[in-house]
């Protein structure tokens, strides 16, 4: 029959732990620390200077959550950013350019892999987001039981893969569809939109809009709120509502896996990523 997610997660963390050792870093790319609440953690995401999704952060953030998942201790966590610039920018662009295919296949799969360990967590997730969150970088709220956007024009949210000539894989779009519905998600996608927070709150694709210097404690008391609930009977409830999704990755890993693969091994998607990042540099504050 079908393995089915938790099987994958086993064999896949093991690939990891033996991945953090080959990177051996000394920064600190993810800092984990109590908060003031028993059984909640706050996931501080530390990869300077915007959280792109470099393969070793990704790999040093599923380790984390690893830990957290089977830390009976606790029982929600937050995530938020430890950088100034941003809540993350996604994808890190020198990942998926000028690298080779077997490059591109172990980045996909550690990044599905987040992508799994996040949205079938028995945790309780909250994203704080306090700064700008692009493309892949939406795949932490996306995947969150709640989000809420700190209230700066700067903060913009969405998934604006076409604007960089690429199209977001499914497992993005399906949470996507799952919480802003399938007509706002059409639009939403092929603009490639990126969303200030009114516009965010009213498309729902956060769900609460605070000042910066408040998302913080709105998601310590809206964690409170979920916590009140019996953990199993919210946890069975999370999983019957998202093992469809869910299962759908599960099924289709490999052959996304190749399809990524022979996608961005394309010149013109090698050549409109590489002016994207271009033009990135040019145009610095
Ligand atoms: C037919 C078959 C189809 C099959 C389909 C299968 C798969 C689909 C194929 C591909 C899917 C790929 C999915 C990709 C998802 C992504 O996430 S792509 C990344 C998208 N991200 C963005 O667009 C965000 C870009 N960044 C920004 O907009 C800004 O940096 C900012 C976050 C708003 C912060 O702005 P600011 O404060 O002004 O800081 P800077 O712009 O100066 O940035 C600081 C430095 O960081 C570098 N940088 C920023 N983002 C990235 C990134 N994503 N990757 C790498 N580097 C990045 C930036 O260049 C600056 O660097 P320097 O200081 O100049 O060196």
């Amino acid at each position: 029959g079908l393995p089915d997610a938790a099987f994958w997660w086993k064999e896949r963390a093991t690939c990891c732990k033996v991945r953090a050792r080959r990177f051996g870093s000394q920064r600190q790319l993810v800092v984990v620390e109590p908060s003031s609440t028993a059984g909640v953690a706050v996931l501080k995401l530390k990869n300077l200077p915007v959280n792109s999704f470099s393969l070793e952060f990704l790999t040093e953030l599923i380790i984390n959550l690893e830990k957290l998942e089977n830390d009976k201790t606790f029982r929600g966590i937050i995530i938020t950013s430890d950088c100034p610039k941003a809540f993350s920018a996604g994808v890190d662009l020198r990942e998926i350019c000028g690298k080779n295919p077997a490059h591109y296949t172990e980045y996909w799969k550690v990044l599905q892999d987040l992508w799994l360990r996040l949205y079938l967590s028995n945790l309780v997730l909250i994203s704080a987001i306090n700064g700008p969150c692009a493309a892949g970088g939406c795949l932490i709220p996306l995947t969150s039981d709640y989000r809420i956007l700190a209230d700066n024009p700067k903060c913009l949210i969405g998934l604006n893969e076409t604007r960089l000539g690429i199209s977001a894989p499914f497992w993005f779009k399906d949470p996507l569809v799952n919480i802003i519905g399938h007509r706002a998600s059409e639009h939403a996608l092929q603009l490639g939109l990126l969303f200030p927070p009114a516009e965010a709150l009213q498309v729902g694709i956060v769900d609460k809009v605070v000042p910066k210097d408040q998302v913080q404690s709105t998601a310590l008391s809206v964690m409170t709120q979920w916590l009140a609930i019996p953990d199993h009977a919210r946890q069975l409830t999370k999983n019957m509502i998202r093992k469809p999704t869910a299962d759908l990755l599960v099924k289709h890993r490999d052959t996304d896996i190749q399809n990524f693969v022979s996608f961005i091994s394309r010149d013109s998607i090698q050549k409109s990523l590489q002016m994207y990042l271009a033009k990135l540099k040019q145009n610095k504050d």
